[in-house]
């Protein structure tokens, strides 16, 4: 059998992915289904740490949020990442995987903080690590702390894992005439202000030397594609 592409990986996995086709929060079949995925590439013996977004609770509260403080509003978007991660996490200990959820900001009744060192070492021993919270500040996304975590683990890629299969010329679920890069260079996606990731994210990448896989979380096999080489989703890369 051949081996995966990588050894140690960054996955990002969006929060509104998780909605299945639910309005907002977590649904039961579509967890258990990327939680089945991110298993098969576990077993591999691939070191997964992964930042999960908030979009599908955040979503949810978003009404009520209008015209709050910008930052207290990131509070909040920061929490909905933690209650994913804590839903990640029991959903992977069902199929016998071990996680440990890390938050950015201090919780520590529910969950240990982030301390680098502790996670390197979790990696090592092939536990997953499920970092909460985004990057514990506000005015930043979960793309961003998927870029900075990548970047401070070691990854060798981080892998975007949303609704779509890939970066288009605009966004695919506005623009019916979008069309799918097979590659494209950080400088060009920030150039083309395309959406499919913030602008910080790309950048933070680049700078690293860090590439971006960005692909379909919804797609039979195409997490473990990704993981092995294959052609599969965009490439963004310096
Ligand atoms: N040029 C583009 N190519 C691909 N997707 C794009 C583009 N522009 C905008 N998008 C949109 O970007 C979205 C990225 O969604 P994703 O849920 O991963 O983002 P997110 O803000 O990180 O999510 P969450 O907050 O739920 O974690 C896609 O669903 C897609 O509709
Ligand atoms: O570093 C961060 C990460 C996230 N936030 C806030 O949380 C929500 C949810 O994150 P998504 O990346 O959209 O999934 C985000 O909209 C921010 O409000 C943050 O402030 N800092």
């Amino acid at each position: 059998m051949s081996k995966p592409a990588y050894k140690r990986v960054l996955l990002k996995l969006s929060g509104e992915a998780l909605m299945g086709d639910d309005p907002y929060g977590i649904n039961r079949g579509t967890i258990e289904r990327m939680v089945a995925d991110v298993a098969e590439v576990a077993k591999m013996g691939v070191e997964l740490a992964i930042v999960i977004g908030g979009g599908n609770i955040f979503r949810g509260v978003a009404p009520g949020a209008q015209g709050m403080d910008r930052a207290t509003a990131d509070y909040m978007g920061m929490l909905a990442t933690v209650m994913n991660a804590l839903a990640l996490a029991d959903a992977m200990r069902h199929v016998g995987i071990t996680a440990r959820v890390m938050s950015a900001i201090g919780i520590e009744q529910v969950v240990e903080p982030y301390v680098r060192p502790k996670a390197l070492q979790y990696l090592e021993e092939g536990k997953v690590v499920v970092f909460a919270a985004g990057t514990g500040n506000p005015f930043f996304t979960t793309d961003t702390a998927a870029a900075l975590r990548g970047s401070e683990v070691s990854a060798e890629i981080v892998l975007k894992a949303t609704k779509v299969d890939g970066v288009y010329t605009a966004d695919p679920k506005k623009d019916p005439h979008a069309t799918l890069f097979h590659s494209i260079t950080f400088d060009e996606a920030i150039a083309k202000h395309l959406q499919v990731m913030d602008a910080t994210a790309f950048a933070l990448c680049r700078d690293q030397k860090l590439p971006i896989k960005v692909f379909s979380i919804t797609k039979p096999g195409a997490l473990m594609r990704v993981v092995m080489g294959e052609d599969e989703g965009t490439l963004v890369h310096v």
